[in-house]
């Protein structure tokens, strides 16, 4: 990795960039372009999913680039509707061709889908995964601590990530403590929820204001400070930039419990106890 990009270290050993590049609704055509600017700009982890159907365009984007694979962090992610063993192991050879890699480094089960009744089978799979050198990490996203306990009566690995929606209006405060007790990295999905009215907020407006920073710098380094995993997205390259440079200053105590006011348990997306689209 970059010598300048923090890592966190996951509960296997491996190390994982504390910032990468997310490619939700970015269409596929549109998807290299969008990597290739993060690349260039210095990421070097980039989220995306079987289901934001833009593998093949981040996989041309990591080739084209050069870099060093094992400099690349790519994470990618089981769709509900491939949950089973038979289905995952499938699903996986299908994302890792589109993605044109020999082993991808992070794999989650995208949702529980707990009405589906699959994922500890879908986990069995990512354990074989895991096995056969193909994966080198696996994790979940969404998961509840409900459905962590019941992937840990038959698990015989724990998962590395749990990737949730995490920002100052769902702080996650359950999941965090969860995921922490044991020895789980959290990572947070929609980091800016969305680059909605969070970042017009007074209260991130003004911090930004007296740091000579930008109100989502001011947000991803909350998460940042929280130790969290973080993975914005953006196709517009002065973004793709300014995201990533939120490193270089500090947010203070008083910031943080500013910023820790802005709790509402509002979600952009899905609850995942509810959410069984397949
Ligand atoms: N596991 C899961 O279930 C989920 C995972 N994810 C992952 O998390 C990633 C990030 O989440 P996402 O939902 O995309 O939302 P984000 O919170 O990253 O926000 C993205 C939005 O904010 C805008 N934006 C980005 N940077 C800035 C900036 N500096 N200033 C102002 N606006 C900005 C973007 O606009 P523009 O692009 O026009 O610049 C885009 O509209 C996804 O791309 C995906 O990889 C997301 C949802 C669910
Ligand atoms: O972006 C993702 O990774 C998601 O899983 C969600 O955004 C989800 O697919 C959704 O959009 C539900 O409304």
């Amino acid at each position: 990795m970059p010598a300048d990009l923090p890592t966190i270290t996951l509960n296997n050993g491996v190390e994982m960039p504390q910032l990468g590049f997310g490619v939700f609704q970015v269409p596929d055509d549109e998807t290299t372009a969008a990597v290739t600017a993060a690349l260039e700009a210095g990421y070097r982890s980039i989220d995306t999913a079987a289901a934001y159907q833009n593998e093949a365009g981040v996989g041309k984007a990591l080739a084209d680039s050069g870099i060093d694979r094992s400099d690349l962090f790519v994470t990618t992610k089981l769709w509900n509707a491939d949950q089973g063993y038979d289905e995952t192991l499938k699903a996986f050879e299908r994302s890792r061709s589109l993605l044109g890699l020999e082993y991808v480094d992070l794999y989650l089960i995208h949702w529980p889908a707990p009405a589906l009744g699959k994922y500890v089978d879908s986990w069995r799979a990512l354990e074989k995964l895991t096995t056969d050198g193909l994966v080198r990490a696996i994790g979940v996203s969404n998961f509840q601590p409900s459905h962590l306990d019941k992937l840990a009566e038959t698990a015989s690995i724990v998962p590395a990530v749990n990737q949730i929606e995490l920002h100052p209006y769902l702080q996650q405060a359950e999941v965090r403590a969860y995921d922490e007790e044991h020895g789980i990295a959290t990572e947070a999905w929609s980091p800016l929820a969305k680059g909605g009215s969070l970042l017009g907020e007074p209260v991130v407006q003004a911090i930004a204001e007296r740091l000579g920073r930008t109100a989502a710098q001011v947000v991803l380094r909350w998460h940042l400070q929280l130790g969290t995993i973080v993975i914005p997205k953006s196709v517009t390259p002065a973004r793709i930039a300014e995201n990533l440079d939120a490193f270089g200053f500090e947010l203070t105590d008083a910031d943080l419990a500013e910023l820790a006011k802005l709790e509402r348990d509002e979600r952009t997306g899905p609850h995942p106890d509810e959410f069984n689209v397949a």
